[in-house]
């Protein structure tokens, strides 16, 4: 569990953490995201001592990362920056961390197998694509078999089969009551694999959800109909909840009611539709709605 109170962290004239407030329970996926310079990496480095609080506090498990005997074995983590020596094989630099760490040497047999480094293992890492990379620090994050792993962007250059390692790793560390807390920037990630969501911007905690409360917020899904008699399907599908706009001469899109209750009323009502079909918010809109406020890089939009 990782419980963030009143944290804030200045640099000089930059607030880069605003009085975050929040918990990461065990159990599940926590999404940690927010645009370029929200704050999500800083609050990452405070958690694990790399970086001290101007004020508030962050803990895990109860205690601050400094004061836990074994804190490799309370919380693993992979940020962006992760530093191996380059001359250094996979094999070795895991070697190392575990014996400065009261770690048995059979872990590191155990975390190069399942992050699926057997064949480089005895390489130097300097020699390592950005995947495998990624690969020797999550590796490294799971060395100490932590209750809660902690990883800043994980899938960053991985190609589709990784990604999807990613994916099911987490989950899987997850149904082991594991806490797991993982930033990113893909959406459609996050979407798959993610039970709750933390959204900062500028600093400050925006939302603190689940991914289904987050797009039902942002409007929730719509359903698209399309019908010879636009104005009589608007009658006789108004009421409380229901809002529905025309979106041309034969088509309206009606949020509040589900597709299956549209398509009843209508063949009740003896009124032919042409289309049915249900439109999905996106993470991704839902996200950019909620965070709109707070980006604090504009790319500059191409002319057309
Ligand atoms: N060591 C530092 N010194 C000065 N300013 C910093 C430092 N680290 C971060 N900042 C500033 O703090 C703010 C938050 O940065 P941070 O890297 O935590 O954001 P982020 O959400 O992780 O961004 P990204 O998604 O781009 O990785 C930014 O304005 C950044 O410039």
């Amino acid at each position: 569990m990782i419980e963030a109170r009143q944290l804030t962290k200045r640099y000089g004239e930059t607030t880069a953490v605003d009085g975050l407030e929040f918990t990461v329970r065990p159990g599940a996926v926590t999404g940690f995201l927010g645009p370029n310079g929200a704050g999500k990496s800083t609050t990452m480095r405070m958690i694990i001592g790399l970086d001290a609080p101007t004020s508030g506090s962050v803990t895990v498990n109860g205690k601050h990362y400094r004061e836990h005997p074994s804190p490799l074995q309370e919380v693993g983590a992979l940020l962006e920056a992760k530093s191996v020596h380059p001359g250094r094989s996979a094999f070795n630099h895991l070697l190392a961390q575990a014996q400065t760490h009261g770690i048995p040497r059979r872990r590191v047999d155990e975390v190069i197998e399942l992050t699926g480094l057997q064949s480089v293992a005895k390489k130097r890492a300097g020699q390592f694509s950005l995947g495998m990379g990624q690969r020797l620090g999550i590796a490294g994050a799971l060395l100490g078999d932590p209750a809660t792993v902690m990883l800043d962007e994980p899938v960053n250059g991985l190609d589709p089969e990784g990604v999807l390692w990613i994916r099911n790793l987490l989950t899987q560390l997850a149904s082991e009551g594991r806490t797991v807390f993982v930033s990113s920037h893909l959406m459609s990630e996050m979407a798959l694999v993610a039970d709750r969501l933390i959204i900062v911007g500028r600093g400050r905690l925006l939302a603190d959800t689940s991914v289904d409360e987050l797009v039902r917020q942002a409007g929730g899904d719509a359903v698209r109909v399309a019908t010879a008699d636009p104005a009589r399907l608007r009658d006789v599908l108004a009421g409380p909840g229901v809002q529905i706009v025309g979106t041309g001469s034969e088509e309206l899109e009606v949020t509040g009611l589900p597709a299956r209750s549209i398509g009843t009323t209508a063949a009740e009502h003896g009124i032919a539709l042409y289309e049915l079909t249900t439109v999905k918010v996106s993470l991704e809109q839902a996200f950019m709605d909620l965070t709109r406020d707070d980006v604090v890089y504009h790319g500059k939009e191409l002319a057309a």
